[in-house]
């Protein structure tokens, strides 16, 4: 039998209510040595705490869940404290000291639950990211997987897999039998049909952009006012301005929200051959890498040495004089001409960069997963040995299982579950 383990699951203290949460067979004992008896099964009452000596800790109001229809699927027990850090080590310290009780580890609640299949590990990484979201885009997209919609689309392919797997083993179980039997004619277009449709999904960019957030690179020559439009952009100083060329010399990342989306700002080295002394040099091609990885590049120079599908900028648009009237979108940290509409086309860029969060996507480990599905149901072939087929269908069916983690190593689950915060 396992561990029962406890925790504070609400965020830091002090705070109004601190929720410690106990999970596993002790949880029962425990609150009733702490309660002084267990209360009505899944109704919130109000109880004295007390330690071992009889002493007051709190007065909380505390929930019992017994049995396996739980958030971890074990017994459960909430105790909703007061939010003071001295009320809560209180409780905790109470806990530690009842035997068979101990600390649970990051993510060991959501651990519990993905072992006692109250969610799958699709879910689970959805909770992830839910847990983590810091824009409404996140935590739409968190939703979609965190809800279920990712595993609903697993189980459904996974029972074509089964259909198509029972009807060649229907042919070979006949053949034994010296009877005739073929396969249905729109067998092979199942297939085929299936494969494609997962590959669709696959192709969609991965869940960990939106996690992640758009990368927005600023580049181009020395000077041209690249740290003052990524200041401007996050209001803030946060990159040093001066009129130098050759001012910034590293990589400086700021993450930001517009208009919901995730962006993570980099201002880069200003981008030039001549002159250039080794630490300048450095700078220069730790640029050129970010131009080369970001997602969207805010050229700010001549168009014609725009990497390509940059936006061009024509920074400093408050020094043009009416005659020039160059190529870019005209912005002016200076009057701010030009910035709203910058972060507009920002927001409407970002989004065709982030996987469409009303649909649902694949994180990098489930899209390897569900490759790996598409090239087993590719191997099916009904013309050579239907014993192949039968063996790729059932190995297209293992990495759809892998997807959503029924067939999940421990080292997996340490890497997804440590990640969480403890009390998760
Ligand atoms: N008038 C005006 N001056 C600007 C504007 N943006 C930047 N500047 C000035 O241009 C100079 C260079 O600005 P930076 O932001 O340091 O330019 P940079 O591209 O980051 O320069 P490096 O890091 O050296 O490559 C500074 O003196 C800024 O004050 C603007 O919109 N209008
Ligand atoms: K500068
Ligand atoms: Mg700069």
């Amino acid at each position: 039998m396992s561990d029962t383990i406890y925790a504070l699951s609400s965020g830091a203290l002090p705070a109004a209510i601190g929720i410690i949460r106990i999970s596993g067979p002790a949880a029962g004992s425990a609150l009733a040595s702490l309660a002084g008896g267990l209360p009505p099964e899944r109704m919130p009452v109000v109880r004295k705490l007390r330690d071992h000596k009889g002493d007051t800790l709190d007065v909380a109001l505390v929930l019992w869940f017994p049995g396996r229809r739980t958030a971890t699927g074990e017994d459960l027990v909430e105790l909703h404290c007061h939010g003071g850090r001295a009320v809560v080590a209180a409780v905790l310290n109470t806990l530690a000291a009842i035997p068979g009780l101990r600390e649970a580890k990051p993510g060991e609640f959501t651990r519990r639950a993905f072992l006692n299949g109250r969610v799958d590990l699709a879910e689970a990484e959805g909770l992830g990211d839910l847990l983590s979201a810091e824009t409404e885009l996140q935590r739409r997209g968190a939703m979609q997987a965190a809800g279920g919609a990712v595993s609903r689309r697993i189980d459904e392919w996974r029972s074509r897999v089964l259909a198509l797997a029972a009807a060649v083993e229907a042919v070979i179980d006949f053949a034994d039998e010296d009877d005739v039997a073929a396969l249905p004619d729109d067998f092979s277009a199942k297939v085929a049909e299936l494969a494609g449709e997962i590959r669709l999904v696959a192709a969609r960019p991965e869940a960990e952009r939106l996690r992640d957030g758009v990368r927005v690179v600023l580049a181009g020559p020395p000077n041209a006012g690249k740290s003052s439009l990524f200041n401007a952009l996050l209001s803030d100083d946060a990159a040093i301005v001066t009129d130098v060329a050759g001012t910034t010399r590293d990589v400086l990342e700021r993450p930001i929200a517009l208009g919901g989306v995730p962006f993570i700002l980099i201002d880069t080295a200003g981008v030039r051959d001549e002159g250039v002394e080794a630490i300048e040099a450095m700078g220069i091609e730790r640029a050129r890498r970010e131009i080369a990885e970001g997602h969207i590049v805010l050229w700010l120079g001549a168009p014609a040495d725009a990497p390509e599908g940059s936006i061009v900028i024509r920074a400093k648009a408050d020094l043009d004089d009416s005659s020039d009237l160059g190529d870019g979108q005209a912005v002016s940290v200076v009057t701010g001409l030009g910035l709203p509409e910058l972060i507009d086309t920002l927001i409407e860029r970002g989004r065709g960069v982030l996987p469409p969060v009303d649909r649902i996507g694949f994180n990098r480990r489930q899209k390897q997963c569900a490759l790996e599905a598409a090239a087993c149901l590719d191997q099916v072939d009904t013309r050579s040995d239907l014993l192949i087929a039968a063996e790729n269908l059932r190995l297209a069916r293992f990495a759809l299982d892998r997807l959503v983690g029924r067939d999940s190593t421990e080292e997996m689950l340490d890497a997804l579950f440590g990640q969480f915060c403890i009390g998760k």
